[in-house]
């Protein structure tokens, strides 16, 4: 096991009022693991990912929960201990690079910084940061260049080349391919799989649930700040369990069947103030057909339970509720 979270509690303390953006999240990544995380937008997906490097965006609180990192419980380190890990065992790369390189600084100057700030000296990381343009397939004369003297993808390509630099235990990837264009996006989904291939373990984040699909061993699926699903990508995507999961599933093109695409009805809740029981309740087909269920899906939360090894689910059709 390389990162345990368990029960992991985020708000953001706005001035509207809580946001419950993450309430009682739990799942765990193996050594050399891709697990992607999936889900409409406001679900928690970015918050879970921030946390697990402990830079949850004020006004966000981690308020409960556990995150091992190979034994080591992030949350009770110093922040200079978190520092030593951040950029170093655990990586991440984001949506936007510019968010992550400063666009008045050389590419070069910038991937040597990464590498000086934990220890490595000068001359040693000038030359580490040729070869490491060189590894995302970025010419070394580059390293002169500016940011903006880049395309996206390089930008994107040069920041993977800095999460890169100590080959981190895990790599924090939040919907890195977002702003690219598609031929783009498959050369910095092929870099990421080198990574993992090195021995990086990946915790993905996109909203495309096909893309997750693609490459990755595991996907949870995320809804309103609850971890709904988990499962590898079999599992999800042969035998989904949560109504949620089937939902995403089918409002997805699907080239082999070519099914019709039905969009999810209504839109996600207030997290500020969500709905009692399982959040997902008033857009939920089973809840609406169902009517022996609605007792439970409207008053108690459902609990996630193993449904089968390594699949997980939290909702009342597979049992669960606190009560029972
Ligand atoms: N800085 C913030 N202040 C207040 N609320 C926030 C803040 N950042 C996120 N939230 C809220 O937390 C919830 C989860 O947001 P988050 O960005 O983690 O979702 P996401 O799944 O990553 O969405 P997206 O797919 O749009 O990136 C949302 O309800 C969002 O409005
Ligand atoms: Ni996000």
């Amino acid at each position: 096991m390389l990162l345990d979270v368990k029960d992991l509690s985020i708000h953001y303390y706005t001035l509207s009022g809580v946001v419950r953006a993450v309430e009682g999240v739990t799942f765990s990544i193996d050594k050399k693991e891709w697990v992607t995380f999936v889900g409409e937008s406001g679900s928690g997906k970015s918050t879970v990912a921030s946390a697990i490097i402990r830079l949850v965006p004020p006004p966000g609180k981690i308020v409960s929960g556990q995150i091992m990192l190979e034994g080591k419980e992030l949350l009770k380190l110093s922040e200079e201990e978190m520092r030593q890990i951040r950029g170093k065992d655990i990586s991440m790369v984001f949506q936007d690079p510019m968010t992550s390189l400063d666009p008045l600084r050389k590419i070069g100057d910038q991937l040597v910084e990464a590498m000086t700030v934990h220890g490595v000296d000068e001359d040693e990381a000038k030359e580490r940061a040729k070869e490491l343009l060189e590894k995302v397939n970025i010419p070394p004369d580059r390293l002169d260049y500016y940011p903006h003297q880049l395309s996206g993808g390089q930008r994107q390509r040069v920041s993977i080349a800095i999460a890169m630099a100590f080959n981190p235990k895990l790599l924090i990837a939040d919907e890195p391919t977002t702003a690219l264009d598609v031929i783009v996006q498959d050369s910095i989904m092929d870099l990421i799989q080198s990574l993992k291939e090195e021995g990086t373990s990946i915790f993905f984040v996109t909203h495309d649930i096909s893309l997750a699909a693609e490459r990755s061993d595991k996907i949870a699926v995320m809804y309103a700040g609850k971890l709904v699903e988990f499962g590898t990508v079999e599992q999800i995507v042969e035998n989904p369990l949560h109504p949620y999961t089937q939902a995403l599933l089918n409002s997805v093109p699907d080239l082999w069947t070519e099914k019709p695409i039905k969009a999810i009805p209504g839109y996600p809740p207030d997290l500020r103030n969500p709905p009692r029981g399982c959040r997902f309740h008033p857009r939920c087909h089973v809840f609406a057909e169902k009517g022996e269920l609605k007792g439970l899906c409207d008053a108690e939360e459902p609990m996630m339970i193993e449904y089968e090894k390594g699949h997980f689910v939290a909702c009342h059709l597979y049992g669960g509720s606190r009560n029972e």
